[in-house]
């Protein structure tokens, strides 16, 4: 059955009714390996995807795939343990629910994070990337069809794609917590297959820092929705040609895993500032 706005709608008063009757503000993604926590708030609630999710969902490789909601300041927020990717078979409408659905609930802010490789050599595993920009090279849209005509603009500007406050927030504190980090350009392939040294040659002069399967789609279904978009690259490996070892999504679930501690620690801090805010 086709994925439609009614269904995504109607999950999502069926959600309202479920989930604990704070106001929701703040919505996070956890990318490949990234397991999230928020250490000083509390945990409500949890639902497995399917429960959650009006589309049938299968293999998220290196994620528990559910939704948990957390009370920070008398708030709520919600942590996405895993997302759909295209290369999974989902659709661009499906890759594009994460945010959709959180719109419906009421978040206004949604920060995704993603395990990416590095494009350049400069650009160590374990460092942070607070993404800048995109370029989307996924020959898909997730606006095309039905889904482009269910909210205005027909026509997103995505000149500030990703949010310039959200940025130079998120790189003063991972700053201040001394983690190497840099602001970046996600280049956002199709996968599943890495990419060749050519082409990894090719994206860095095409003005990526990092290389993802993820996070474009969902950026560009935020914007729609009027969400401020905050996306934080953890950079797991060196891209191909750059590695000096063949890649593997093994390594990259390791990487992400080891480094995790940096994401949860930043995103904890932000977490407790945009609540306030
Ligand atoms: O972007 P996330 O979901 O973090 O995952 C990244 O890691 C996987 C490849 O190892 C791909 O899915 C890539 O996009
Ligand atoms: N396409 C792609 N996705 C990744 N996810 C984590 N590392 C990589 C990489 O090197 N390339």
């Amino acid at each position: 059955m086709e994925f439609t706005p009614r269904a995504l709608e109607e999950r999502a008063r069926v959600l309202k009714e479920q989930l604990p009757s704070l106001p929701v503000s703040l919505a996070v993604v956890a990318g490949s390996g990234i397991e999230l926590v928020l250490p000083e708030a509390r945990k409500l609630l949890e639902l497995a995807y399917h429960q959650v999710f009006p589309f049938p969902v299968h293999g998220l490789i290196g994620h528990t795939p559910t939704l948990s909601f957390w009370e920070v300041q008398g708030r709520g927020v919600l942590m996405f343990h895993g997302r759909f990717h295209l290369y999974q078979g989902y659709s661009a409408a499906e890759v594009a629910a994460i945010p959709r659905l959180a719109g419906l609930l009421g978040v206004s802010t949604y920060i995704l994070t993603n395990a990416a490789g590095a494009l350049v050599p400069t650009l160590e595993p374990g460092s942070l990337v607070v993404l800048a920009d995109h370029l989307n090279l996924q020959g898909a849209n997730p606006l095309v069809g039905e889904w482009g005509r269910w909210r205005e603009p027909v026509f997103p500007d995505m000149t500030h794609a990703y949010d310039p406050d959200l940025r130079k927030l998120a790189l003063e504190l991972a700053r201040q917590a001394g983690f190497a980090v840099q602001e970046g350009v996600y280049a956002g392939v199709l996968g599943p297959s890495y990419e060749t040294p050519a082409e990894v040659r090719m994206l860095a002069q095409l003005g990526g820092t990092v290389v993802g399967m993820s996070t474009v789609q969902e950026v560009i279904a935020a914007r729609h929705m009027g969400l401020r978009v905050l996306g934080l690259s953890l950079v797991t490996n060196y891209a191909a040609g750059i590695a000096t070892r063949p890649l593997s999504h093994e390594e990259v679930l390791e990487a992400g895993a080891k480094a995790q501690g940096k994401l949860v620690k930043l995103l904890s801090e932000l977490t407790t500032k945009l609540v306030a805010a």
